[in-house]
């Protein structure tokens, strides 16, 4: 294990901040909804694309690194009882708790992701309703490590049935080696056959989140199936985009976007 390596993404994100993160990746001009060629659209594409098959379902969905957002999460909503987020930090876990109990004051307005999704789900459901699904179906925020053998520690008692994760072990790893190991990790709390659907940064190497310079171990399609293939997983779906000019704006160097659709081994 790269201890130190570890040790230092750990103490680089001591100064993550979740606003500035926000303010980066998921408020105009970057999140752009006009058109599917856009990384935002694209990645609700393939969630709800991934939920609509009906392959995905049962009790409870654990979310791998949520940060601040619930993006991720809206395709899952119709498909699990409980939906679980986890994160490193506590400021973290703190803005999810506040937009999922608070009176919407100085949370981050999700309604346009909300809406979005249920246009594209095609199921004339109400914005609202959904937001609301989704708060009452998020029953736990949890602190994770994705490097330690048991990222939950005790906490939960039987494995889930899905995993979803987005841009997550890829942005904690110092190293290939090391990604495969969290990869490994995240994966005792995946029950045999389960699913996981992972969205993560191609060739990246860092981004920034306020005074915070993180690093990204920088992967490329073929490494990110041959982590999961190493892991005991079946590929059902892997789909990549590639980041336009207009949305590479010096937050990050984020050259593409993958989807990844893959089963544990039974
Ligand atoms: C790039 S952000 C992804 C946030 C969100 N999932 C998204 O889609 O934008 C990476 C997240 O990993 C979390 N993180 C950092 N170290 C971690 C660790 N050792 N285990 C699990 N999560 C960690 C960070 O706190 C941060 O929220
Ligand atoms: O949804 S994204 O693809 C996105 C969203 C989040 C992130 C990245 C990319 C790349 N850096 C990650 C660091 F880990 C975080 N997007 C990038 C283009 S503009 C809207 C946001």
């Amino acid at each position: 294990m790269n201890a130190n390596g570890v040790a230092a993404v750990a103490k680089s994100y001591q100064t993550f901040n979740p606003r500035a993160y926000l303010q980066n990746n998921y408020m105009p001009p970057r999140a752009n909804f006009t058109s599917e060629e856009f990384a935002v659209p694209w990645k609700l594409r393939c969630l709800a694309d991934a939920f609509a098959t009906g392959e995905i379902h049962g009790h409870t969905i654990i979310d791998i690194g949520t940060g601040p957002t619930i993006y991720q999460l809206l395709s899952a909503c119709d498909y699990f009882e409980e939906i679980v987020a986890t994160d490193y930090l506590e400021v973290n876990r703190a803005e999810i708790y506040s937009w999922v109990h608070g009176n919407d004051s100085g949370a981050f307005d999700w309604s346009p992701y909300i809406q979005h999704v249920c246009r594209i789900e095609g199921k004339g459901e109400p914005w609202k309703e959904k937001e609301q699904k989704l708060k009452k179906k998020l029953t736990k925020i949890l602190p994770i490590d994705v490097h330690q053998p048991k990222p939950l520690g005790f906490v939960l008692s039987q494995p889930a049935d899905a995993l979803v994760s987005a841009f997550c072990l890829e942005a904690v790893s110092p190293d290939r080696p090391s990604f495969d190991r969290a990869l490994r990790n995240v994966t005792t709390l995946l029950k045999p056959g389960g699913h996981f659907l992972m969205i993560g940064a191609l060739e990246e190497s860092f981004y920034l989140a306020g005074e915070a310079k993180l690093s990204v171990v920088p992967m490329r399609e073929a490494d990110v199936k041959e982590s999961f293939s190493k892991s005991g997983y079946c590929v059902h779906n892997f789909r990549s985009y590639s980041m336009p000019p207009s949305l590479k704006i010096g937050v990050d160097d984020v050259q593409g976007i993958f989807f990844i659709h893959a089963q544990k081994s039974a």
